[in-house]
């Protein structure tokens, strides 16, 4: 049977007597989008950010292409192919849309800021940012100060930006977030084709983009795991329907 890329065992997490992330085991194949949902506060991003190695579990472990990652700090995972793209805009914004995926691509190398300038003039470094640029079709906007892309586009240029690191798996924690209908259409379409390039955990608001693109759900409600599976299998789960689904279906 296949390996799973990403394989997260019995993570915890507790800030003081709240238990944000209750023995969590998840797992993340070659080919799919497993996508994380739950109410506000459940636990989502508190567990993105222990896979990420922003946060320290209290216990568990997190295993990455067959190893335990869990002693790595943030940078050395995505040296080692864990890639992410953040809920809150990392992007510098007077700096241009290509200086921004320079900057990226610049995350695998570990170089410092001060390189900055000569970095820009480094072939390879600048052909990476510009092949994620055009991937997520920003190319045209290469030039533009970030600040002046609109909110669809600056989310696109944090999927560029990850994908300058070629990631053997995606973190993401609401990249359609604000998007608007079109965007998030544009976005779900390219998220389906990336899947095969690298398997994505998804966590997303968007139940549309959910439903249509995870191949696995998984439901947290207070810090635990209450229900995996298909789509269908998660709309039909009654414990779901009660704690989570329940008020959108009797909409
Ligand atoms: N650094 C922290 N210190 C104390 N409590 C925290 C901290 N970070 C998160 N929490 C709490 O942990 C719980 C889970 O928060 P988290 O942000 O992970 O939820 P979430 O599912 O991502 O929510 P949302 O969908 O609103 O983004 C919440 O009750 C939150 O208030």
């Amino acid at each position: 049977m296949t390996e799973p890329l990403l394989q997260i065992k019995h993570l915890r997490k507790a800030f003081g007597a709240l238990v944000a992330t209750d023995d969590v085991s998840l797992t993340l194949y070659p080919g799919e989008i497993h996508a994380l949902i739950g109410p506000n506060g459940a636990g989502k991003s508190t567990l993105i950010k222990q896979i990420a190695g922003n946060l320290a579990p209290d216990a568990g472990e997190v295993w990455f292409e067959g190893r335990d990652v869990t002693p790595l700090s943030t940078v050395e995972r995505a040296r080692a192919g864990l890639g992410r793209t953040f809920q809150i805009s990392s992007l510098a914004m007077d700096y241009t849309v290509l200086q921004n995926a320079v900057l990226g691509a610049l995350g695998r190398r570990g170089t410092v800021w001060r390189f900055f300038r000569p970095v820009m003039r480094d072939a390879d470094l600048r052909a990476r940012a510009e092949a994620a640029l055009h991937r997520v079709g920003l190319m045209d906007h290469a030039h533009k100060r970030t600040a002046d892309l609109s909110h669809g586009q600056r989310r696109l240029l944090e999927v560029a930006v990850a994908l300058t690191l070629n990631p053997h798996v995606f973190l993401m924690d609401e990249p359609m977030a604000g998007l608007g209908a079109s965007g998030s259409k544009r976005l779900t379409g390219f998220l389906d084709d990336l899947r095969h390039e690298a398997p994505i955990l998804l966590v997303e608001h968007d139940m549309d983009a959910v439903f249509a693109l995870a191949d696995r759900i998984s439901v947290l409600v207070y810090g635990r795991i209450i229900a995996t599976g298909t789509a269908e299998e998660i709309r039909a789960d009654p414990l779901v329907r009660e704690a989570y689904l329940g008020a959108e279906d009797a909409a």
